[in-house]
């Protein structure tokens, strides 16, 4: 589904990111993990065209699409919800879904779907985004993301600062995304209980580097924790 390789990316002359390779097979929960500026976000970005990257190759559905605008990155199927949400606090929730329509031109419907997956929503449709909790912030970010639906669905920091029930709630969620079989998901995370509980895969970035990688399952907890304590 998505394959990055020997990927470096840039702030004006600072070198951020050094030939990444990072691979999110298809159906597959992928989380990359790793301290406070090591370049997880500038990653994310990178892919959807938001930081220069003038070396390396990004492969989406087999095709090449590091030389394109980030609009067309995510009107081929690549959802992205930044570190810090992003909601207009101004608008509704139900304004705040609509706005997910724009990746596919503002046609469509808010499907049932989303309502499934977080059922809270449904029931503030007319409240004001910046009047939501930070987790139900999350989850609209994450729903509104969902609505143009996705091959690839990217989350930054999707647990940060929200409280233990609603990270559950969205792990639940991203599981039964899994299950469900239809999309991709890519992950910066720094809560190794979460990386757990909804990888199948994980990398570990250091200054710009990967430095570890494999599945989950046979992820050593103790080394991790070394590699991203602060
Ligand atoms: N807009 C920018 N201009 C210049 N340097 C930047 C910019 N954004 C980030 N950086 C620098 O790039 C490096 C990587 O930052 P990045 O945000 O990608 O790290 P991160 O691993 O996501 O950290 P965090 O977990 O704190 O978000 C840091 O040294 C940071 O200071």
């Amino acid at each position: 589904m998505l394959e990055v390789s020997n990927l470096d990316a840039y702030y004006g002359e600072s070198i951020i990111l050094n030939h990444i390779n990072v691979s999110v097979p298809d159906g597959n929960v992928v989380c990359l993990l790793g301290r406070n500026g090591v370049g997880k976000t500038t990653f994310l970005k990178s892919i959807m065209g938001l930081v220069k990257t003038p070396a390396g190759s990004i492969q989406f559905d087999g095709r090449e699409i590091i030389f394109q605008p980030t609009y067309l990155r995510a009107r081929q199927g690549i959802g992205y919800v930044p570190q810090g949400r992003d909601i207009f606090p101004q608008l509704t929730v139900e304004e705040n879904l609509l706005l997910g329509l724009e990746v596919c031109g503002g046609s469509g419907n808010i499907g049932e779907k989303v309502y499934e997956l977080f059922p809270v929503l449904k029931t503030m449709l007319k409240r004001k985004g910046g009047d939501l909790s930070g987790g139900q912030q999350q989850q609209l970010a994450i729903a509104r993301a969902l609505v143009s639906e996705p091959k690839l669905l990217i989350l930054d920091e999707p647990t940060e600062g929200i409280q233990p029930s609603v990270i559950q709630d969205i792990g639940n969620v991203i599981k039964r995304l899994k299950r469900e079989g239809n999309i991709t998901i890519l992950i910066v995370e720094q809560y190794l209980e979460f990386v757990m509980d909804v990888s199948d895969y994980y990398y570990v970035m250091d200054k710009g580097c990967i430095v570890m990688d494999g599945a989950t399952t046979e992820l050593n907890q103790d080394e991790i924790q070394k590699r991203i304590a602060i």
